[in-house]
């Protein structure tokens, strides 16, 4: 495929199915005439009807997505799904309407029945947690492909289907884009699939229609609260994934409290995971090696079983999730000596994850890093491994972001703070927030917790980088947090494009480092 990658993926070969007959099976009040009228996709949004499609008009936060139903019929939609303040709305289109309850919830089952994924026969791997979601499903990816199997993943970054990458807007897909991401999966004959599954798509429905043949848990830590009330809430978000109608089998990290209440409230089987030392787990992760470019650990489990490898990634929490991807293939039915053996044959898990701790500079100069982090866990996990492997000084360059959980700003400032040498404040997606504000928190948070350090404001993220850099020298680390993969900023409602990725670069070959 040549161009900009698409937004999202259809199958090629889709089957037309009678909407009377979707309207029977799920036992649906309609208005309009449904004889004759065929559907071949499903959409959710205007900007991504098909001709063909069930249009599905859900309560927004801005509008009724029915009010646009008109706009859908002119895109090619052949029928609207809403409920009852919607059926009102979609009148006008002339469309044949049928009405539901809460059309959000029946978007996944309704999806799984157009794009029939319920005759997928791959395997299904879900992953949740605050952290480590992304890489675990690339990890997935990566020992899947050693093992010679087609996969296909679904992430923050991106979603891919073995060459072909999909450009990704949310953590997990609506549920009409997953089922048609599936569908096309099918045809590709994907036998494996890792998704991301984020505690906003459990509760918004995003993953109905799927049952995951293994689910697996990496940690729960402060984030997300503007969408949830308490931390409890937002785990019992997380849980939902843990039950029968979601998934078949579960593996759960235990190195936290959030992981055993995890366990215990679970009602499928789950096997455990230890990654920090003294761990009583079913399966025990310890690290052998971290140095700024790979990290090696050993995985012991049940029986005597062992397997000893290593992730060209930083940190031991890379090595963490590393083996609750290897536990997870176990548990879905791969040996793990198989496994063993094709990373043993290719030196290690032959991973690359976009934007998570990816290394930019060469081999000369500072030692910079691009990540994706931005919770405050997710600070102290990667300041934590970077303070392992250097005697050097570490510069860090960090905004927040802006319409997200506020509350975790002070934190984000102190761990940075902390953790680093000198810290430089930037701008990250401000979106409608004032961003000075923003910064005066996330300053205010590192002033506090570490009054003599050195620390600068930068409001543009370009300067910003480009001071960190001055402060560093052969033998330094400079990380910058929050980016990652992206490539834009979102200002007022505007996503201006923004590679840090290609600016670092940029700013390293300025400075005669690259
Ligand atoms: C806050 C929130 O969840 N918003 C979601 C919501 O948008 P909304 O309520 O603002 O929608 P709206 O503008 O009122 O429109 C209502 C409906 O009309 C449709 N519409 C609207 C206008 C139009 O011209 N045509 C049209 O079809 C919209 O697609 C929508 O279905 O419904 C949209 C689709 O129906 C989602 O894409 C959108 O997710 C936004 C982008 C979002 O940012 N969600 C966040 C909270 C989220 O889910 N984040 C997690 C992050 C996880 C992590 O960081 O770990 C994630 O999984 O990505
Ligand atoms: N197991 C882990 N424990 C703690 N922190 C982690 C772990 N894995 C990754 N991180 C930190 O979190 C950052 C984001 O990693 P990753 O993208 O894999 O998480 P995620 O759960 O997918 O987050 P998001 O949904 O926001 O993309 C990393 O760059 C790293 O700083």
């Amino acid at each position: 495929m040549t161009g900009p990658a698409p937004s999202s993926l259809r199958p090629e070969h889709p089957v037309a199915r009678p909407l009377a007959q979707l309207v029977a099976e799920f036992g649906l009040d309609y208005r309009g005439d449904l004889d004759a009228v065929e559907v071949t996709g499903v959409a959710l949004a205007t900007s991504a009807v098909e001709p063909g499609d069930l249009y599905v008009g859900v309560p927004g936060r801005n509008a009724h997505g029915a009010s646009f139903a008109t706009a859908a019929a002119e895109a090619g939609a052949v029928a609207v799904l809403t409920d009852e303040e919607g059926a009102e709305l979609a009148a006008a289109s002339g469309l044949p309407v049928i009405v539901t309850s809460d059309a959000r919830a029946a978007l996944g089952a309704v999806a799984a029945w157009i794009f029939r994924t319920d005759e997928n026969s791959a395997t299904l791997f879900g992953v949740t947690g605050t952290n480590g979601k992304t890489s675990v499903v690339y990890l997935l990816n990566a020992i899947l492909g050693q093992l010679g199997v087609v996969s296909g993943l679904s992430s923050t970054a991106e979603r891919r289907i073995g060459e072909t990458a999909i450009t990704s807007k949310l953590t997990t897909p609506e549920a009409s884009e997953l089922h048609a991401l599936l569908a096309r999966m099918r045809e590709a004959a994907v036998r494996a699939v890792a998704i991301e599954v984020s505690a906003q798509a459990l509760s918004r429905h995003r993953v109905d229609g799927i049952v995951f043949d293994v689910v697996g848990f990496t940690n729960l830590s402060h984030d997300h609260l503007d969408d949830y009330e308490s931390m409890s809430d937002y785990f019992e978000a997380k849980l939902e994934l843990f039950q029968p109608d979601r998934a078949r089998r579960g593996v759960v990290t235990v190195d936290s409290d959030w992981g055993r209440s995890l366990v215990e409230q679970s009602r499928i089987p789950v096997t455990t995971l230890s990654t920090s030392a003294g761990g009583d787990a079913e399966w025990t992760m310890s690290v052998t090696e971290e140095t700024v470019d790979h990290t090696a650990f050993v995985l012991e489990g049940p029986d005597g079983r062992m397997l000893q490898t290593q992730v060209p990634l930083l940190g031991s929490y890379m090595a963490a999730n590393a083996a609750l991807a290897i536990v997870m293939l176990v548990e879905s039915g791969y040996d793990l000596d198989a496994i063993g053996a094709a990373l043993e044959r290719d030196g290690g898990i032959d991973a690359f994850i976009p934007g998570r701790a990816e290394r930019i500079s060469g081999d000369r100069g500072p030692v910079v890093f691009i990540d994706y982090g931005h919770s405050p866990d997710a600070f102290l996990s990667t300041l934590g491994a970077l303070r392992k492997v250097t005697d050097g000084k570490i510069v860090m360059v960090f905004g927040a972001d802006g319409d997200r959980d506020t509350t975790k700003r002070n934190d984000m400032g102190a761990i940075a703070a902390r953790g680093s040498d000198a810290v430089v404040i930037t701008d990250f997606h401000p979106r409608w927030e004032d961003p000075a504000a923003i910064r005066a928190t996330l300053l205010a948070g590192a002033r506090g917790a570490v009054p003599e350090l050195e620390l600068y404001e930068v409001a543009d993220p370009r300067a910003a980088f480009r001071k960190a850099l001055s402060l560093a020298d052969e033998g330094d680390i400079v990380l910058y947090a929050g980016p990652g993969h992206e490539d834009y900023q979102e200002v007022a409602g505007q996503r201006i494009p923004y590679s840090a990725r290609d600016d670092a670069k940029l700013a390293l070959r300025e400075a005669g480092w690259l």
